[in-house]
């Protein structure tokens, strides 16, 4: 095909494990988040893939497996691009909760909802949460969004809406100028992708759980509609939900 393009989610991380909602929470890899980043890397060496250019959030999770594997396929010296819209979804003043601790909160039958709806958010975060003032005082945020439009929370709606302008103006013009692109990012910021790309519905993306550290291939043609959808460089059992 005209295009191919690599994306990954980051491996898991220690809120992964805790099963806490992360979202903008600047949470680390966790031992096995790292083994998969360098799992990912060396199956990204073994199939021989360059890149030119690499895309990522800024969230230290998603920064730390795109290192690991740009060390691993030998390629430290390529350009990295990082920006707040391709983090992870904001899960509002769900930052921090487990599972228990959220149905305590909000009742079994709201966490239902929540799940299955593709436009209703989550409380927005305040002053309350613990992790408030880390996130909005945080220095990387410099660069956007700014104080206006700073998100207390995110529907998956939202959450594709922020993301897709920069696919759009930013990686669809450096695939268009022949780099070959890698992008180290999360399971709802790569989920907005993957739903335009393969037209899909609400519903259908909504049942897309994509794995953690398990790179996957996309093939385009020169109208950037899909060849190949979803080619994974391993197994990916654990991607339908
Ligand atoms: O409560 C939510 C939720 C709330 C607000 C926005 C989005 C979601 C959401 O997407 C979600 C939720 C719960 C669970 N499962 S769970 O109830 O077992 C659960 C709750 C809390 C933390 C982790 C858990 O695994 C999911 O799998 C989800 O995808």
């Amino acid at each position: 095909a005209k295009y191919q393009i690599v994306m990954i989610r980051h491996g898991e991380s220690e809120w992964n494990k805790l099963n806490k909602f992360c979202g903008w929470h600047d949470a680390m890899l966790s031992e096995q988040g790292v083994a998969e980043a360098h799992a990912a890397g060396k199956a990204l060496k073994e199939a021989n893939f360059k890149f030119d250019i690499a895309f990522t959030s800024v969230l230290t999770r998603a920064n730390k497996t795109l290192d690991i594997i740009l060390n691993e396929i030998g390629q430290t010296n390529i350009p990295i691009s990082k920006t707040w819209r391709l983090n992870e979804r904001h899960y509002g003043g769900l930052t921090g909760l487990n599972k228990a601790e959220t149905a305590q909160k909000h009742g079994e039958e709201q966490v239902k909802i929540w799940r299955r709806s593709f436009d209703i958010p989550p409380p927005p975060m305040d002053e309350s949460n613990p992790h408030y003032k880390e996130i909005i005082e945080d220095p990387r945020y410099a660069d956007g969004p700014s104080k206006a439009e700073f998100p207390m929370f995110e529907s998956l709606k939202l959450t594709i809406a922020r993301t897709l302008p920069y696919w759009n103006e930013t990686i669809v013009p450096a695939m268009k100028a022949g780099k070959k692109i890698l992008i180290a990012a999360h399971g709802n910021s790569l989920r907005g992708i993957v739903k335009h790309l393969d037209a899909m519905s609400d519903e259908a993306i909504m049942g897309l759980n994509l794995p953690t550290g398990i790179p996957f291939v996309y093939e385009l043609d020169e109208n950037i509609k899909p060849v190949v959808s979803m080619k994974f460089l391993g197994d990916e059992e654990t991607v339908r939900k």
